[in-house]
């Protein structure tokens, strides 16, 4: 008998490997950080003795979620300013709440809050863009989750730096202190083409490439921004960052709506990633992001939530069948994004934009044990065909029983193992009592 960590007996692996494989009545072994062995259940009892053993017949297995974009702190912001187009939302409501509350600790807690959540949803990695990153580092490792941290660059003063450059010296310190952590990858966050002018950009690209970091950008949210963009700079975004170096295969563009087909060639060429995020996109009205045509072109097509202020949830489940289901609607086409290539665009297809394809993204020996179960006992999910229907069209995050994350679980019958709940719900109610009684006065 070989010995391993954890042995889970499961009804169903979907493991989101290049064949699209789904097995049944098969187990997984995991043996320190890694996925030691897929193998059908009857040779794994025969095969394996576990520190850990656990019978999941009812539930399916698959790879940890990959959320790739949103604002983890603003989670305590969440349901502030709603039915608001993106404009007047961020200069009217979020931003002069920044201004008024984002410091370090506000930072660290309310990342606390949207990590609890995350993890309850089964994402195991997210992709943040905010203010006082250093301040969740240790949050982050605690809990166990992974992240990108992508530091925040804007040519206006922040509560966390007064200029550009002061946001990028501060940025480029965690991300050499972090370098190489396989928790915490850090990045360079840009705001939008609208809020950082050529200087820094040309900076960014010099920093990203003297320190190999990726960059993550809100880019082409709405029609206005392409606009307003022309009418400034003579040219359509896309362009004017492809002319400043931005656009290569380290660059990760949030939302891309708007887009004609010189943009979509540009960026199919630049091997550039889209983050695609349906909901927060569908409430701020912002437009849609043409996914069809961009996977159609050879782009890699991820998936991210944006931030609970503007979503108003971090609900993986819900942004891959929201992004399922609209891509049909906005393309006219009902075989646009099936339920697996939606699977495929919440997973691996994030662990390469991250550069993680050959660790992260699919349930694969040899692979990080980044792996969630979802339980279909309960008659909301009868009768069961196919479990990638299933988790694309028919899953809420209720479901989510059980998450590891480098091995470690995570999640244990929905209880968080690595974070105090209590704590964390004690901890947002007093920050809403604090910002809900300065609105009020
Ligand atoms: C530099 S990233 C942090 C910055 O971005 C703001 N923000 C949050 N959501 C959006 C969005 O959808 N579009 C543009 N900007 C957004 C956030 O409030 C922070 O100020
Ligand atoms: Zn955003």
């Amino acid at each position: 008998m070989t010995s391993v960590d954890t042995l889970i007996h499961a009804g169903w692996i979907i493991t989101v490997n290049a064949e699209k494989t789904v097995l049944q009545h098969h187990s997984l072994a995991i043996r320190d950080n890694l996925i030691a062995a897929i193998l059908p259940t009857e040779q794994a009892r025969a095969q394996f003795t576990a520190t850990e053993e656990l019978e999941l017949a009812e539930h399916v297995l698959m790879p940890g979620l990959i959320n790739m974009h949103g604002h983890a702190a603003m989670a305590y912001f969440r349901g502030m300013a709603d039915d608001l187009p993106l404009m007047s939302w961020l200069n009217d409501h979020i931003w002069p709440a920044e201004g008024q509350w984002v410091s370090a600790d506000f930072a660290r807690d309310g990342t606390e809050l949207a990590i609890a959540e995350m993890l309850r949803c089964g994402t195991t990695f997210y992709a943040d863009n905010y203010f006082f990153a250093e301040a969740t580092t240790n949050t982050i490792i605690n809990s166990g989750i992974r992240a990108q941290l992508c530091f925040p660059i804007i040519d206006f003063p922040t509560n966390w730096a007064k200029t550009p450059d002061e946001h990028l010296e501060k940025g480029l310190a965690l991300a050499k202190q972090f370098k190489g952590h396989e928790q915490v990858m850090v990045s360079l966050g840009p705001h939008a083409p609208y809020t950082v002018s050529d200087e820094p950009f040309r900076k960014i690209v010099a920093a990203a490439e003297e320190h190999d970091l990726l960059i993550q950008m809100h880019v082409h949210e709405t029609q206005g921004e392409v606009d307003d963009g022309i009418k400034l700079h003579g040219k359509r975004p896309i362009a004017r960052l492809q002319e400043l170096g931005l656009l290569s295969p380290r660059m990760q563009c949030v939302h891309m709506t708007a887009l004609d087909d010189a943009d979509i060639k540009m960026i199919a060429d630049s091997g550039a990633t889209v983050v695609h995020c349906p909901e927060s996109n569908l409430k701020l009205a912002s437009g849609f992001c043409p996914i069809e045509k961009l996977q159609k072109a050879g782009v890699n097509v991820t998936i991210g939530t944006d931030g609970a202020a503007s979503n108003n949830d971090l609900d993986m489940l819900s942004e891959l069948r929201t992004a399922a289901i609209l891509a049909k609607a906005a393309s006219g086409n009902a075989e646009a994004l099936p339920a697996h290539a939606a699977l495929e665009a919440a997973t691996i297809n994030a662990a390469k934009a991250l550069r993680l394809g050959d660790k992260l993204g699919s349930l694969e020996v040899g692979k990080w044990a980044d792996v969630i179960a979802l339980d279909f006992s309960e008659i909301e999910s009868l009768p069961m065909y196919d479990p990638v229907s299933h988790v694309a069209y028919a899953t809420s995050r209720n479901q989510v029983s059980d998450v590891w994350i480098n091995g470690q679980r995570v999640l244990a019958d929905r209880e968080l193992l690595t974070l105090d709940v209590h704590a964390i719900a004690h901890k947002a109610k007093a920050w809403q009592q604090r910002i809900q009684e300065a609105r009020n006065v």
